[in-house]
């Protein structure tokens, strides 16, 4: 099944993710992108001007090869792909008018590198199930790529993952343009997972440079994660995969290390001694991390894998202990 000529996409949110991604779209030619964002003076902005106001406001979106929806149902219609890109938390409520018949045929492409809190799944798993959709009609859009350089057109990376390659090439194709070149592999749950996890990592970063670690700690808490998320990913899915290609490895590097990253900002500032409310209510952006961390502890009472830096976050985040005292425990665990 190819449908790149004349390829209608329906893009959900109306973030800075979203707004990268609708941005590579329309460097293809023959595509029509019907996008939905929750926020009423957001879309009347984008219908006027052409520009987000809210998120990457300088990027021109091209309004011949975009339409902007109210409601999810509208968006949807006629729509090849389905691409869901509104941090997990709030990702059933965004879908809640959409039911089985509205997304029967359509591939659905997961951009979220979360997993619905509460439930602690998967959102291929978790949108599979609630929309009767074959696993392999899904995807997930992952790598070291932040909206922020896609939208200054900076050379990008991105990692399409279905559980079958052909499935991640036809969308792959969509998502490679001048600046972006976009890689299928079929590891769609360990690519889905170790995304999750370096959300995790990110914070543990941000909260060690705000208590005031340096470069030499952080090489070594980085180090010590890849080995935390391969062993997580591995318990979690057994199969043979390259964790030190850009699918796994890179998006660990960029999101710890990047002045872009919101995990890392968000754990900066709880180091720095804000609380979490505090936090999230300066930040405008959604730290997937925070609700990860949740997801991912619980999921480990079931396979006991070693994740001393993700115990260490959940201590700080959940159990409100102390972040000077909590990472002085894990510096001696770090090898
Ligand atoms: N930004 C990136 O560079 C990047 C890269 C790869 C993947 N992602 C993933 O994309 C997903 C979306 O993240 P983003 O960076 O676009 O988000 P963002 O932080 O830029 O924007 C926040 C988004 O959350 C929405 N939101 C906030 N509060 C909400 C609420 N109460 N109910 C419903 N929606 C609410 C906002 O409308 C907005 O769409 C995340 O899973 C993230 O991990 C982001
Ligand atoms: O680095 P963050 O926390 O902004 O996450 C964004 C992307 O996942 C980076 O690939």
């Amino acid at each position: 099944m190819s449908f790149l000529n004349g390829t209608k996409i329906a893009v959900i949110g109306g973030g800075s993710w979203a707004t990268a991604l609708i941005k590579i779209l329309c460097e293809q030619n023959n595509v029509q992108i019907r996008w939905w964002l929750r926020n009423q003076k957001d879309i009347e902005h984008i219908r006027k001007y052409h520009h987000n106001p809210s998120y990457l406001s300088d990027v021109v979106l091209q309004p011949k090869k975009i339409k902007v929806f109210e409601k999810t149902t509208d968006a949807v219609k006629g729509a090849d792909y389905v691409i869901l890109a509104v941090p997990a938390a709030f990702i059933e409520e965004a879908l809640q008018d959409l039911s089985v018949k509205h997304l029967q045929g359509k591939r659905i492409v997961s951009a979220i590198k979360g997993m619905i809190p509460g439930q602690n799944i998967l959102i291929t798993d978790w949108a599979s199930e609630r929309f009767g959709i074959e696993l392999k009609d899904t995807c997930v859009i992952a790598g070291p790529c932040h909206a922020e350089e896609v939208a200054l057109e900076k050379q990008s990376y991105l990692s399409i993952a279905s559980t079958e390659c052909p499935a991640a090439e036809d969308f792959a194709k969509l998502m490679t343009c001048r600046y972006v070149a976009a890689n299928p592999l079929d590891d769609l749950y360990g690519v889905e997972y170790a995304a999750i996890m370096k959300n995790i990592i990110a914070l543990a970063c941000g909260i060690t440079h705000g208590l005031g670690y340096g470069d030499n700690f952080q090489a070594v808490l980085v180090s010590n994660a890849m080995q935390e998320i391969g062993n997580l990913v591995t318990a979690l899915d057994k199969r043979e995969r390259n964790l030190s290609s850009s699918a796994y490895l890179g998006d660990l590097l960029v999101t710890a290390y990047s002045q872009f990253s919101r995990n890392r900002l968000f754990g900066n500032m709880i180091g720095r001694g804000y609380s979490v409310k505090v936090a999230q209510l300066e930040m405008k952006m959604i730290a997937e991390g925070y609700y990860a961390t949740k997801s991912i502890y619980e999921i480990n009472k079931l396979y006991h894998v070693n994740l001393p830096i993700t115990h260490a976050v959940y201590r700080i985040l959940y159990e409100e202990q102390a972040p000077g005292m909590v990472m002085d425990d894990l510096k001696k665990v770090l090898k």
